[in-house]
């Protein structure tokens, strides 16, 4: 008879569930993963990977432009989307692969089912229940439309990906992540897109930062509408209808996106019944541990609710196999100086914390470092497309608290800036850094002046 006896269950074969299981089994963990889905989950999947590839997709779109206005004699062609949907779902299908490799090389057995906790150290997947001391739950998200009459209406991200055309004219709901992206997507790609977003663009960001966004997406003629609630949508004989709350429509669109947030994985799952607490929004509650309140059993990624990244998922589940596993009792994620970037047209890239926040944290002694040029090849082009580099400074010693860049190359700016703020580096460190010229990022060691607060914008 089969063993279905293990040291760690894993239910949700994405970005968290994935890594943990690799790591556990790297520590000699005997490690079975339960997959409903897709294995890789939404990143690889409906997420950051085709994401990203779109994303290319429209920087190539956009690259043509400009280089027509540099001078060479060349024509922005249409892209081929079942083409380059074709190398995208290629490229996807070998990171599928080189899962299954992984998982055949460490021994971890993967069942395709959906699974359910039935207790403390048992679930049920299929026909089978398998038992360990530790059950990891990482069942992730998906997307949440908003409870409006006509809200079924349209696609949501996941449905994005099954686009084989850009729409001649489509509505995109939402102010978030997606929000942004997709609008720059589809607008570089050859759509007439407007944003309706409820209040301002990605309200948990550097309000600087993302005013400058929603002006250069504006720019580029994405048509960004603030202060936009959305109470129906309509299919009219002209395509789809949005109502707003003061009552004007907006019509004549011939594909609408929701991309107004997404919703836990987590219901079905046995949670409440084996103990493990739920909040408002069906999240699973975990300490800064990964921990439920029911013992061993532990949950990350999406389906908690915090910082909703897949590099995130992946560390929480490496420290969390690192603890369980490989001898580090005290090993736990730090949440704090999380790098992240919007993908939108141009990038916009954060770590740390919004001039706001610092303020509200650290009071007079924030000091804010800024920069707003036109980058060479734009001004070569002749477009008016301006970067925007902030730094944020806090205590005598100026420790940098928050970088904020939005402009084109900053996504691949971050990184090492993110290292330097995590690291605890001054201002002084900044200043201390010989430039590297000619590039953009050069303007984030060359800011000499302290500016005024940023006082907010009617966007
Ligand atoms: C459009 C989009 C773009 C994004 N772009 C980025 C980006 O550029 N950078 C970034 O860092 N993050 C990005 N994200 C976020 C990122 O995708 C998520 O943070 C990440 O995938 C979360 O990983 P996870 O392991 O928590 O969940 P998931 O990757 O969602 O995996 C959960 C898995 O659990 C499975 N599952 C659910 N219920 C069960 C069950 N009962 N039994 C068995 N299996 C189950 C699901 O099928 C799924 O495969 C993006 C997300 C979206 C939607
Ligand atoms: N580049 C990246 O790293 C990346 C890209 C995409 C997604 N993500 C992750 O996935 C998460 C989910 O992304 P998201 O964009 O779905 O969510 P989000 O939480 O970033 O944004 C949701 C947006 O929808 C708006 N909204 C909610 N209800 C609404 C309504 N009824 N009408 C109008 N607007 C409404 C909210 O105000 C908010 O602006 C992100 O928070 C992020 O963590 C990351």
């Amino acid at each position: 008879m089969k063993n279905n006896a293990f040291d760690l269950i894993v239910i949700g074969a994405g970005s968290g569930g994935i890594a943990t299981a690799v790591r556990a089994a790297r520590h000699g963990a005997r490690v079975v993963v339960i997959e409903t889905g897709t294995l890789g989950g939404t990143c690889v999947n409906v997420g950051c990977v085709p994401k990203k590839a779109m994303w290319f997709a429209a920087e190539l779109a956009e690259a043509q432009r400009i280089a027509r206005d540099v001078g060479f004699a060349s024509t922005p062609g249409a892209l081929d989307w079942h083409e380059f949907v074709g190398r995208r779902q290629r490229y996807i299908d070998n990171i599928h692969a080189s899962y299954r490799q992984r998982f055949a090389a460490s021994g971890i057995e993967l069942v395709n089912a959906r699974g359910r906790l039935l207790a403390a150290g048992r679930v049920v997947a299929g026909a089978e229940e398998f038992t360990a001391p530790h059950v990891l739950v990482a069942t992730g998200a998906r997307p949440l439309r908003p409870d409006v009459p006509g809200g079924d209406l349209g696609i949501d991200s996941d449905g994005f990906f099954a686009l084989r055309a850009a729409p001649r004219r489509v509505a995109i709901v939402g102010g978030g992540y997606i929000a942004a992206e997709l609008s720059g997507v589809l607008h570089a790609l050859g759509s007439d897109t407007t944003l309706f977003v409820r209040r301002r663009l990605l309200r948990e960001f550097d309000e600087e930062a993302t005013h400058v966004l929603t002006e250069s997406m504006r720019a580029r003629g994405v048509d960004v509408q603030t202060g936009r609630h959305v109470v129906a949508a309509r299919r009219e004989h002209d395509g789809y209808a949005l109502e707003f709350e003061a009552g004007e429509v907006a019509r004549g669109f011939d594909e609408l996106i929701w991309a107004t947030g997404r919703q836990p994985n987590s219901a079905g799952l046995g949670l409440a019944e084996a103990g493990v607490g739920l909040d408002a929004q069906g999240y699973v509650v975990v300490d800064d541990r990964q921990d439920t309140p029911v013992a061993g059993v532990h949950a990350l990624g999406d389906v908690t609710g915090r910082l909703a990244l897949t590099p995130v998922a992946i560390a929480a589940g490496r420290k969390l196999a690192d603890r369980l596993f490989g001898g580090e009792p005290d090993a736990r994620l730090d949440y704090d100086g999380v790098p992240s970037v919007v993908f939108a047209h141009p990038p916009l890239a954060t770590v740390g914390l919004s001039e706001h926040e610092a303020r509200r944290r650290h009071g007079d002694s924030v000091r804010v470092y800024r920069v707003r040029f036109r980058p060479m090849l734009d001004a070569l082009a002749g477009l008016e497309h301006r970067t925007l580099m902030k730094l944020v400074c806090a205590g005598s010693d100026e420790r940098v608290v928050g970088i904020h860049l939005v402009g084109a190359g900053v996504d691949e700016m971050l990184q090492g800036f993110a290292v330097a703020l995590k690291a605890g580096a001054r201002k002084a460190d900044f200043d201390a850094t010989v430039a590297i010229h000619p590039t953009g990022s050069e303007e984030l060691v060359l800011m000499s002046e302290p500016g005024h607060a940023f006082v907010g914008a009617a966007n």
